[in-house]
């Protein structure tokens, strides 16, 4: 059976990582969630105050970074370590999403990630999800879906998720943190958020986890069907 590359992109908590999951466990593929690399890149130029407004300052601190994904013992998960240390759950706090944005707008960051994320799609059978992979990273992917759902929908999930963690945190931080990194995200300079000309939508709005898995599936196995004849 031929392997193909799956691209999912969207605005920030449209469940598109929970989507690529399922997919790869579903397809037996691999699945990089590319968020939680500018997510620990944000972590390290944090800890190590990195003045990321100057160049050279994120260009040395790019060459000390190292990033992997290893399976975490849950199906289908995988873990981000940043130098050899677990940091799945450091990468997931607020004071990373109020900063990941603006790191992740920056060219060398972008640049970094982006080449290794290409290396990782080198022998295909991958689901990627982010921003930019059906545009830059991987702009000849055979199926790319752009997820979309209502913002407020959205605020509500990634809410859910936050305070089952930290019932400390409100719903207008959470909101306002979503917007901001919409806003920055599709006005950025180096590959914006954005559809891909010949990408697929899917308003998951009103879709259970299931249906909107099963939709996608169907694509994937449409898709692949198609490239064996
Ligand atoms: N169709 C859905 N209905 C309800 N909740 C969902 C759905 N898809 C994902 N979620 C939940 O929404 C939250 C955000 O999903 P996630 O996959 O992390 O989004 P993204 O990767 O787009 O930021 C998670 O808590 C996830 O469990
Ligand atoms: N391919 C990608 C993936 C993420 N990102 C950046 O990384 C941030 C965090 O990504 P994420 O996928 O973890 O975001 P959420 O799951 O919180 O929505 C995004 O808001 C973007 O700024 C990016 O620029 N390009």
């Amino acid at each position: 059976m031929r392997k193909i590359i799956i691209t999912i992109d969207g605005f920030s908590s449209c469940g598109k990582s929970t989507l690529a999951r399922e997919l790869a466990s579903e397809l037996n593929y691999v699945f990089i969630d590319s968020g939680a690399m500018y997510r620990a890149i944000t972590l390290y130029f944090l800890r190590h105050h990195i003045n990321w407004e100057k160049t050279k300052a994120v260009e040395k601190a790019l060459s000390e970074i190292n990033l992997e994904f290893q399976p975490s013992g849950e199906p289908g998960k995988s873990d981000m370590y940043l130098n050899d240390e677990n940091v799945e759950l450091l990468i997931r706090d607020m004071l990373v999403s109020e900063n990941v944005s603006a790191i992740a707008a920056i060219k060398e960051v972008r640049e970094f990630a982006v080449e290794q994320q290409q290396k990782m799609g080198k022998r295909k059978g991958l689901v990627m999800d982010g921003r930019d992979i059906g545009t830059t990273v991987f702009p000849r992917a055979e199926l790319k879906i752009f997820v979309t759902a209502d913002p407020a929908v959205r605020v509500e999930r990634r809410f859910k998720e936050l305070y089952e963690k930290n019932p400390k945190i409100t719903i207008e931080e959470v909101k306002s943190n979503l917007e901001m990194r919409d806003y920055i995200d599709s006005n950025r300079e180096v590959s914006p958020l954005r559809k891909a000309d010949d990408a697929v939508v899917l308003d998951n709005t009103n879709l259970t986890r299931k249906e909107q898995f099963e939709k996608a599936l169907e694509w994937a196995n449409n898709k692949i069907a198609s490239l064996q004849s």
